[in-house]
């Protein structure tokens, strides 16, 4: 036989086991800290059979949430700050899984795979950069190849290009653990996740791949935390105890509510390149409410996401017996659950821990069976939505 590179052997080795290991890795747009989930799977597929052996949020410093923010969906920034963050997250994201493993008394060698999203900085589809001659486009950084490096784990990444490669706004990917983990026939099922932007993924209780949809909402609490930050040097609004103490703004409410975004027709992505304060600085100066108090500000945003996703699933999801299973750390915000229970008052609706899925590890869970996926799983014709496997290969050697 010719010689050949003896990662592609561990590579289809990995592949045929039986029981794998995968870490998956969640750094989102809400930037607290990097979700680490250690799974293990014994098949891939419409029925994977998978536990979660482990879950921790380990949280960044300040001074890491600042130099992200640097260049955090914003249309310039330095670009060797960019460039520099790229091997400096993939490096970082390696030596937290390190410690997360030492912390669990788990030996690296025992892990198959890492599955990382790294950090998204720019999420660019069509819908939001209206430069006709450009593909929708998103940028995550924190390159695989630094992550193998420093674990010597076999680590696939990048998840999103492949999605939008294959004609897809390279996200939400939700869609693919969501129908694998969460339908259930006879149940109308909608799951919420509400990290920093909101998304859901309806799944009908007839299983009708083409009733399908899973799509983001809006802002989830990406605007809260910014208005914390900016008016409370606090990084989010700890049980809305901010919003529970002011009052929603109706004018400011229906400006920030008045977008085409809203109107577009699901799957749609966004991010905080559009609903970021910006935003809510140019609503308040339409209706002039640039001078109410700040805990009124807050309410009013925290109606904003409660409201948006109360009217995305009102106007987008006709089905009766809904079950809406909430995810993310907007799970843990009162203001806005307690909205969707009174404004929704027909559904049933809990948090995914009663699903048996920890709300918090949920995306980092949807990463390490993407990575499953991507190693021994084929293609999921699910609607109209890219039927591919996604994520790159690294090797730790
Ligand atoms: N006790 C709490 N009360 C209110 N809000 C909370 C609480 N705990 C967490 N949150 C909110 O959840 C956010 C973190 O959510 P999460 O970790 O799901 O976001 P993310 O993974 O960055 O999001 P995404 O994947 O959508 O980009 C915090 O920034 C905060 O706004
Ligand atoms: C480009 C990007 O990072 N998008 C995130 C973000 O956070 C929530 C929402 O916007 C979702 O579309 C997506 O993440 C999840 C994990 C997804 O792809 O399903």
């Amino acid at each position: 036989m010719l010689p050949f590179n003896q990662n592609l052997q561990q590579l289809f080795t990995i592949a045929q086991k039986t029981r794998k290991i995968g870490i998956g890795l969640m750094s989102g747009t809400s930037l607290d800290g990097l979700d680490i989930a250690l799974c293990s799977f014994t098949s891939s597929g419409l029925q994977p059979q998978f536990k979660l052996l482990q879950f921790i949020t380990i949280p960044y410093p300040q001074s890491f949430k600042d130099e992200v923010q640097q260049v955090f969906a914003r249309k310039t920034a330095d670009l060797e700050q960019v460039t520099l963050l790229n091997a400096f997250i993939g490096n970082y994201h390696g030596e937290l899984v390190l410690e997360a493993l030492a912390g669990w008394g788990i030996d690296a060698a025992s892990v198959d795979f890492i599955a990382s999203h790294g950090q998204t900085i720019y999420h660019a589809p069509q819908r939001l950069h209206h430069r006709g001659n450009y593909p929708n486009a998103t940028l995550q950084i924190g390159d695989g190849d630094h992550l193998a490096v420093k674990t010597g784990i076999l680590t696939i990444s990048d998840f999103r290009q492949k999605h939008i490669a294959a004609g897809g706004e390279g996200a939400p990917l939700a869609l693919y653990g969501d129908v694998l983990l969460g339908s259930k026939s006879g149940e109308n099922r909608i799951l919420l996740n509400i990290g920093g932007i909101a998304n859901l993924t309806y799944l009908p209780a007839d299983g009708d791949a083409s009733e399908i949809l899973c799509t983001d909402i809006g802002p989830g609490n990406t605007l809260i935390d910014a208005a914390c930050r900016k008016f409370f040097n606090m990084a989010y609004d700890k049980d809305s105890a901010i919003a529970d103490s002011g009052k929603v703004n109706e004018d400011l409410l229906s400006a920030l509510l008045n977008h085409a975004f809203f109107e577009e027709e699901a799957p749609k992505t966004t991010g905080p390149e559009l609903f970021g304060l910006p935003y809510v600085e140019q609503a308040q100066l339409r209706t002039g409410t640039e001078h109410i108090k700040n805990e009124d500000l807050v309410s009013t945003l925290s109606m904003f996401t409660a409201v948006a996703i109360e009217h995305f699933i009102r106007t987008n999801i006709l089905a009766h017996d809904l079950h809406v299973f909430i995810s993310g750390g907007g799970a843990r915000n009162p203001f806005v659950v307690n909205h969707l229970k009174q404004a929704l008052a027909d559904a049933y609706i809990a948090d995914t821990g009663s699903l048996g899925i920890d709300p918090d590890a949920k995306e980092a869970i949807l990463f390490a069976l993407l990575g499953n996926e991507a190693l021994c799983g084929e293609p999921m014709t699910i609607g109209n939505n890219p039927a591919v496997l996604m994520g790159k290969f690294s090797f730790g050697h």
